[in-house]
């Protein structure tokens, strides 16, 4: 279970720049539960994911994971079991190592001595099994190094990196949006069978309406650092970008979406 108590953040404060994000935000996610999160720019999405994955350290408030307490804990410490995955597929892989040494090195994660490198065949017959249900011909490839690939392969890698030893946190910033929509679908069906199967903990930031209600078991919409949606169950289940719309035009009444957030 995440666990978000009385988070604040404020960018230059003190500042003619001053930019309060946060102001108390609480969250609870529990455990198992794919979360989409929504929201126009700027509405704090991704500073919620850089505090949560300790890229940024809040000002005041308390964030725990399997009811440890992790606020403190540096950005490295939270990689033990927080993944992460970007919306530029180049940030997930070592570019220049193989497909299978950066299967191997994800394998490794949190071991302190890793003869990462060194693997028998058994390994390598493991590891293309992982990679051929992707079918984006990758078991054909585990020597070529990673920069070489597409950005759909890099990224269909970059999450089964993130995932191939179950982080008790995933967190998906964008991570289809580089890509075209064939290829973004392709991801999302990826990322949507890896969690079920493996019961991840999840949060999805998405620009794409379609895939916040489509994918996920809860949605949340963030405006001005504030979450002025929350929506589960039944209820997501009966969602449509309409009735999204309409609920978030109720529940804010001076808000105007954004095109990119209405039309993508
Ligand atoms: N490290 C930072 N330093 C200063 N300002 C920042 C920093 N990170 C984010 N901001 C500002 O905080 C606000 C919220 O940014 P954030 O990236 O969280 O929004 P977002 O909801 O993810 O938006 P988008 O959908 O455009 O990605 C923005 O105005 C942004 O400029």
């Amino acid at each position: 279970m995440l666990n978000i108590q009385q988070l604040s953040k404020t960018f230059y404060p003190n500042t003619v720049n001053e930019k309060k994000i946060f102001q108390g935000l609480d969250l609870t996610i529990e455990e198992g539960e794919f979360v989409t999160v929504i929201g126009s720019n700027g509405a704090g999405k991704s500073t919620l994911l850089n505090l949560i994955s300790g890229t940024l350290t809040p000002d005041a408030g308390v964030i725990s994971l399997l009811n440890h307490e992790i606020t403190q804990l540096k950005e490295y410490q939270r990689t033990r079991f927080i993944s992460r995955v970007f919306q530029d597929p180049t940030l997930g892989t070592s570019p220049s190592l193989t497909i299978q040494q950066n299967l191997s090195l994800a394998r490794n994660k949190g071991k302190r001595f890793g003869l990462a490198f060194l693997e028998s065949r058994k390994d390598i017959e493991t590891f293309k099994a992982i990679v051929a249900p992707l079918q984006l011909g990758l078991e054909n490839q585990l020597q070529t190094p990673v920069g070489l690939l597409s950005g759909g392969q890099r990224q269909a890698l970059s999450l089964i990196m993130a995932t191939l030893v179950k982080p008790d946190l995933l967190l998906l910033d964008e991570h289809t949006a580089a890509l075209d929509p064939k290829t973004s679908a392709k991801i999302m069906d990826l990322t949507n069978q890896m969690v079920q199967e493996s019961k991840i903990t999840t949060l999805m930031i998405t620009h794409n309406l379609t895939h916040a209600i489509k994918y996920g078991s809860r949605l949340i919409m963030l405006h001005e650092g504030q979450i002025v949606l929350d929506i589960s169950g039944h209820e997501k289940q009966e969602l449509t970008p309409e009735k999204l719309l309409h609920q978030f035009e109720k529940n804010v009444h001076n808000g105007s979406l954004s095109d990119e957030l209405l039309f993508s």
